[in-house]
């Protein structure tokens, strides 16, 4: 087949999957238009192209969504726990069925290879399949008091009616890591997906309906004006819980706004990991573990490796190594079969990612490779690499979400962990070192959630992720994941062998 032909086909395939997404909102299980009539445009991040128009929430059809959580919520949780899971199980299938235009519908609109967008429907998949399990699992327990005179009882119930908000960056599993939890818990739920990236949950609500969700369980608004859309919701004494993903600065703002009806809240926020390299590690594997905790997702992770800590003894060397994994990778748009990198989501996280390069050269540190935006259509960012970068550079407080690793070099394990901890976040640290006592110690002495010893990527289901600091509150996925849709009830029952 020529080029060209080639092109048509994968064109007319882009269309014909676009043409089955949904385009409205999910109220109460019928998808509708916007009460103001008003669209929003989707577009491609490779091109500038907008990919599709969709209906733009406002106020009263975030309220209209609430109604109908609400409205469903008791019956909802009435529902046996095994027809729940097996409703999720269902899901399962239909995203692994369908896991080809999930990939390429994510690689559409937010940019990612479509190697990586396949790898991303495992992992959204994945919440599916663990929750279906947890689903028949939310035990109480039955106790003697302590002076054996009554009996305790404790129970799992579900928090009641849900806000989801997710962020634009993995756009599967972000929705998946919260519904999946919700769902087996018994909750019903208003998702309010990233406006950059609102048509994978879109066909992901298609999905779950298919799956046998029943109406008003889950219902999606998304909306350009998040802000307007959602903050009645909140103040809303009927929701009964808010998990939000997304930067540490909104997440601030909505913990505020949720202090006013002391709603339960989880918080996956930002991050700014550290990715220390001994100089006892395997060069090798740690460039390996590096070009994931970098690259993956473009750079666009809360999990991203945003400050490199090597030995001074082994930076110059752990530089060239890294630099010449880097230089092969291309940048493309992610549907080419060439592409590794693809482009930065928008032209303002495009400029943000150059100035903080930009600023970090001025201050004295070295591109050893790459440094600039790539010329011509879309946003795409070289895959760059700073070396000498110094204490108290802007790179090293804020989050890159690029293709830019600044390396800073330390003398001593002390000196290591001062490194790592001199942030406001606390995430995930990356540590690679052959010592596992060392290992260990790293583990107790860093501040964050999570902690890759010897590996650069460890999100898993079948784990709790989640940070510490201001990356968040609560922990998404593994046994823990469930617990935050849950509250404990305790009833006290009187001594059965009383008169
Ligand atoms: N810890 C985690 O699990 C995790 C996972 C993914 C992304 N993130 C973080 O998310 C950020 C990138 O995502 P982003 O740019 O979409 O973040 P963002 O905070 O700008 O937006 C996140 C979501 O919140 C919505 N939002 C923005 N302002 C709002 C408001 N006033 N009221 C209600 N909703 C509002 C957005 O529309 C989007 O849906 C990074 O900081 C990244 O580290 C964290
Ligand atoms: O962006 C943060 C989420 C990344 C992940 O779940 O691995």
């Amino acid at each position: 087949m020529t080029v060209t032909a080639q092109a048509a086909v994968t064109a007319d395939r882009e269309s014909r999957l676009l043409a089955s997404v949904p385009t409205g909102l999910l109220i109460n299980g019928e998808w509708r238009d916007a009460a103001s009539g008003k669209t929003f445009d989707v577009e491609d991040p490779a091109t500038g192209k907008v990919l599709l128009s969709i209906a733009d929430a406002g106020a009263e059809d975030g309220a209209a969504a609430l109604d109908a959580a609400v409205a469903a919520q008791e019956s909802w949780a009435k529902v046996p726990p095994r027809e729940r899971g097996e409703i999720l199980r269902r899901a399962f299938e239909l995203v692994t069925e369908r896991a080809e235009d999930f990939a390429l519908l994510m690689t559409m609109e937010m940019g990612k290879p479509l190697a990586e967008a396949r790898g991303e429907v495992t992992y959204g998949a994945e919440f599916l399949r663990w929750f279906s399990e947890e689903a028949v699992r939310a035990f109480g327990r039955y106790s003697v008091a302590p002076d054996g005179k009554s009996r305790l009882l404790v129970t799992k119930k579900p928090v009641g009616p849900c806000l989801l908000i997710t962020p634009w960056n993995f756009p599967l599993a972000m929705a998946t890591r919260k519904i999946a939890p919700a769902v087996a818990a018994g909750c019903t739920m208003v998702l309010k997906s990233a406006n950059l990236t609102p048509l994978t949950s879109q066909l992901f609500a298609a999905v779950m309906q298919e799956a046998g969700l029943p109406a008003g369980v889950l219902n999606v608004i998304p909306t350009s004006t998040a802000g307007a859309t959602t903050g009645p919701l909140i103040k809303d004494a009927r929701l009964r819980k808010l998990s939000f993903t997304g930067s540490t600065e909104v997440g601030r703002r909505l913990l505020s706004d949720a202090s006013e009806t002391v709603l339960r809240t989880s918080m996956e926020l930002g991050g700014n990991a550290p990715f220390v390299v001994f100089d006892d590690a395997d060069l090798d594997a740690a460039v390996a573990g590096a070009m994931l905790a970098k690259l993956r997702n473009m750079g666009e992770a809360c999990t991203a490796a945003n400050r490199f800590i090597v030995h001074e003894s082994v930076a110059t060397e752990f530089a060239e190594k890294f630099a010449a994994k880097m230089k092969e990778m291309t940048t493309a748009r992610g549907t080419e079969p060439e592409s590794k990198v693809g482009p930065l989501i928008d032209a303002k996280s495009r400029d943000k990612v150059h100035e903080l390069v930009s600023d970090a050269v001025a201050s004295g540190a070295k591109a050893v490779l790459g440094g600039a935006p790539v010329d011509g259509p879309g946003y795409f960012y070289q895959p760059t690499i700073l070396a000498g970068v110094t204490e108290g550079t802007r790179i090293l407080s804020e989050e890159i979400f690029g293709p830019v690793a600044p390396i800073i070099t330390f003398s001593s394990e002390d000196d290591a962990v001062r490194l790592a901890n001199n942030t406001e976040y606390g995430l995930v640290a990356y540590v690679f070192t052959k010592d596992l006592n060392r290992g260990i110690r790293m583990g107790e002495r860093l501040e964050t959630g999570m902690l890759g010893l010897n590996a650069g990527v460890i999100s898993n289901a079948a784990a709790p992720f989640g940070g510490v600091k201001q990356s968040g509150l609560g922990r998404e996925g593994g046994l823990e994941g469930i617990e935050e849709y849950l509250y404990t009830q305790y009833i006290g029952i009187a001594d059965p062998y009383a008169g």
